[in-house]
């Protein structure tokens, strides 16, 4: 075990060659935002910038990009495609028919075809995170499974579903929509069983809310990626769902890309590794090593005390105060280890590196703004002098 120290982070810094251009310093691609969650990808894209990262690139909703660009000149944005009027109309229906409090389907939602759109983006990039702000759109007390995907991308994500429940499902609501359902439905959407209690109620059938099927179809997109990919918040409660269905349907694998970081706070790992936060709390190092060597990844574990680990090292992070317990410095954080992999930093260093210089903008935030007043947003200005304060030794 190793506790980050200031010497150590200045020694794993990345140059800043003179003879440089913008590529010279990577490109993020990030996969963020959503209706009701526009700030995180706001912030997941500046603070990339922010640690050195020459071009960032938001992917996102149509009403996103606008925003974000309307708040900043210094982000690229690509509008990704939503589902059509007619599928959110369609949708909107099927809910009515299946449940009495059906929630209002977000005209917002990407569309699991989205995915083609970003095929080009996703080979340009250096370093993709994905997963800030995305929207799970329902509560995490929820499983979706999916039954049916009817788009040209098939989404098959090593999950091993219950046939005959799928297929009971498939034909259930297959014939509603046949009956009085338009077919864009039938191209554009997986369809979806939600699951209550540890119980699948196969009569309730749902469509997804949220960007569930976005994140399935990217998910499967980029499984064989080379590249650094740093998954947060709401991918990590997808994953979660992937790999912690509801016993009937059997135990399921997600295959993360090779290169791959995660960055849950407590709830999001004990919801990965299916236990209760209590208990993780008690080991942090242990379960953090646990779900780097059971995805293969390599864990940022958030909290006092951050921990980092690819599953054999740990590292241990002094910086921080609790000025960074506010609702945004998590998607900062993202947005600081995916600038650090597109300048060419190894996954764990650039994990080191962000996490240590996140709290250590936090500790000189507060002294400027107290523990109490500071915002998320204010970090991302003190970003630049945590990294003068090291560069300074
Ligand atoms: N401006 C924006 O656009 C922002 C957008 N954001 C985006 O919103 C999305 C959802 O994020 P979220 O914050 O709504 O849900 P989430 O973090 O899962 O919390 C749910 C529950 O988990 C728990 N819990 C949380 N932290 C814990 C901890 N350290 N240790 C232990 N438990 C912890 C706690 O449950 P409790 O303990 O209260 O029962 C809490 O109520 C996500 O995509 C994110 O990027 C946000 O970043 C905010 C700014
Ligand atoms: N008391 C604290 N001391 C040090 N760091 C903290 C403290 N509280 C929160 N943090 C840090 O702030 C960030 C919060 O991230 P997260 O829980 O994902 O919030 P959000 O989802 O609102 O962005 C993490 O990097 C975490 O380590």
């Amino acid at each position: 075990m190793n506790t980050l120290t200031l010497e150590y982070i200045k020694s794993i810094l990345p140059p800043r060659p003179d003879n440089s251009h913008k590529m010279t310093f990577g490109h993020v691609l990030n996969i963020a935002g959503s209706l009701h969650y526009r700030g995180a990808a706001y912030l997941s894209s500046l603070s990339a910038l922010r640690v050195g990262a020459g071009y960032v690139t938001l992917a996102s909703s149509p009403s996103v990009c606008d925003s974000v660009s309307a708040l900043t000149p210094n982000i690229v944005t690509f509008a990704l495609r939503t589902l059509s009027p007619l599928s959110v109309h369609s949708l909107q229906r099927t809910a009515n028919l299946h449940l009495k409090d059906a929630q209002i389907v977000d005209v917002q939602t990407l569309s699991p075809q989205a995915v083609l759109q970003l095929r080009d983006k996703l080979t340009q990039a250096s370093a993709i995170s994905i997963g800030s702000g995305l929207s799970i759109g329902q509560s995490t007390d929820q499983c979706i499974d999916i039954t049916a995907i009817n788009t040209e991308l098939t989404v098959d994500v090593d999950v091993t579903l219950c046939t005959e429940m799928s297929a009971e499902i498939s034909t259930d609501l297959n014939s509603d929509l046949n009956s009085d359902l338009n077919s864009d439905l039938r191209s554009e959407l997986p369809i979806c069983n939600v699951i209550k209690d540890n119980q699948p109620h196969s009569n309730e059938l749902i469509p997804p809310q949220g960007n569930h099927g976005f994140f399935y179809a990217l998910l499967n997109e980029i499984q064989t990626c080379t590249k650094p990919v740093i998954f947060d918040a709401d991918a990590l409660n997808f994953i979660s769902h992937l790999l912690n269905p509801p016993v009937p349907f059997g135990t399921t694998t997600v295959t993360l890309p090779n290169k791959s970081i995660i960055t849950p706070h407590p709830k999001e790992l004990a919801r990965l590794l299916n236990m209760d936060v209590a208990t993780l709390q008690t080991q942090r190092m242990h379960f953090a090593r646990l779900a780097a060597k059971q995805l293969n990844t390599i864990v940022v574990l958030k909290g006092k005390n951050t921990v980092i680990t690819d599953g054999n090292d740990v590292f241990i992070n002094p910086t921080g105060n609790s000025a960074l317990a506010k609702a945004g410095t998590g998607d900062v954080l993202t947005g600081m280890i995916s600038g650090f992999c597109a300048q060419g930093v190894s996954p764990i260093n650039a994990a080191c590196l962000g996490v240590y210089l996140h709290g250590l903008a936090g500790n000189i935030a507060a002294e400027d703004l107290s523990q109490y007043g500071m915002l998320a947003s204010d970090l991302l200005s003190y970003i630049p002098k945590a990294i003068l304060k090291v560069l300074a030794i």
